[in-house]
């Protein structure tokens, strides 16, 4: 697993002592450093209100996903498997002063909310690494945890993304900036992923696979459904697209990764995008999968987070 400590670089016959510098989380805007303040509206958080650096500086692991409330649990989990003092009951929402997003700190572990869809995410990214940025994190390692719509995958399957591709199935992210579109690469960590896949073969009954994962600007009609309030194709049509993906190797289909990927990748921050497949899309669009079995679903990623987070800080050692 990865140190968390300085790397000491010991050099012989040289009075120099070398540390491996940290990989820093950066912001890509010239604009920032000559603002006195910067405020995260969302987060109801600030450079001037809040010492950043004290209440966040620590963090080296951030987990996202659409629910609050998945986030809450995630964080409350998190907290007893850390093994850490004190009640989950007393684990409290961070932008409480907000009801745009939600956020728990545990340990080194940062758990968030980012609603649904790329300008939900976005936004919320825009202020996570500026947040990260302020806080002067390094190393930090950022995962989405989510539900998706499995393309040819048993309900309940784990899918790792290879590569975030677009309703084209191409592995990019078109911004609309100043009126151009700006297109950035959506690739992700391919080391982060093997070893989120190696934690999943550690843990019984966890079926996890690597894939594509296509992000849609829509549930509905946007992800070829058949059952939304508007329809403009046929059930053939709908399966030929399905096909289709399935042949660009698309294993699920959700709503978030391709922005989440593009910024995390500009800025320097390793991330992975981990979804459970909710049902088989060849075989339906409506989830219709009692909601026991849609929670136990939902905590597989979470389940994998923990294994792959505590392995990371040496705790099963
Ligand atoms: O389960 P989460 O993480 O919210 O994500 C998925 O669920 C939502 C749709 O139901 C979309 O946001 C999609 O990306
Ligand atoms: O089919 C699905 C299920 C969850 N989330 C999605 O975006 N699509």
């Amino acid at each position: 697993h990865q140190a968390m400590a300085p790397i000491l670089l010991e050099s012989v016959g040289n009075e120099r002592t070398d540390y491996i510098e940290h990989e820093v989380v950066h912001v890509k805007n010239p604009h920032l450093d000559s603002m006195e303040e910067d405020i995260l509206y969302h987060f109801n958080l600030g450079t001037k209100t809040h010492n950043l650096q004290s209440m966040f500086g620590d963090i080296k692991f951030v987990c996202v996903g659409g629910s609050g409330n998945r986030m809450k649990a995630f964080a409350q989990f998190m907290h007893r498997e850390l093994g850490l003092i004190g009640d989950t009951t007393d684990i409290e929402d961070i932008c409480a002063g907000t009801d745009r997003y939600s956020m728990y700190k545990v340990g080194p572990v940062l758990s968030i909310s980012h609603g649904m869809g790329v300008p939900s995410i976005s936004i919320m990214l825009h202020e996570l690494i500026k947040l990260l940025y302020h806080a002067k994190c390094s190393d930090v390692t950022l995962i989405r945890i989510g539900t998706s719509g499995g393309v040819g995958l048993e309900p309940g399957t784990v899918v790792i993304t290879d590569r975030a591709v677009d309703s084209f199935f191409r592995p990019q992210f078109e911004q609309v900036v100043l009126g151009k579109v700006i297109v950035r690469s959506t690739e992700l960590d391919a080391n982060l992923a093997q070893e989120l896949l190696q934690c999943a073969t550690e843990i019984p009954n966890l079926p996890t696979v690597i894939g594509n994962t296509m992000c849609t600007h829509d549930f509905y009609e946007g992800q070829g459904r058949l059952d939304g309030a508007l329809c403009s194709f046929s059930t053939e049509e709908k399966l030929e697209y399905l096909r289709k993906a399935h042949e660009a190797g698309v294993r699920n289909i959700e709503m978030e990764s391709t922005v989440f990927a593009a910024m995390c990748r500009i800025c320097g921050l390793k991330a992975a995008v981990v979804c459970v497949t909710l049902l088989d899309r060849f075989e339906g669009d409506q989830i219709s999968t009692p909601h026991d079995v849609l929670t136990e679903y939902q905590q597989r990623p979470q389940c994998l987070m923990s294994h792959f987070i505590k392995k990371r800080l040496g705790l099963f050692d």
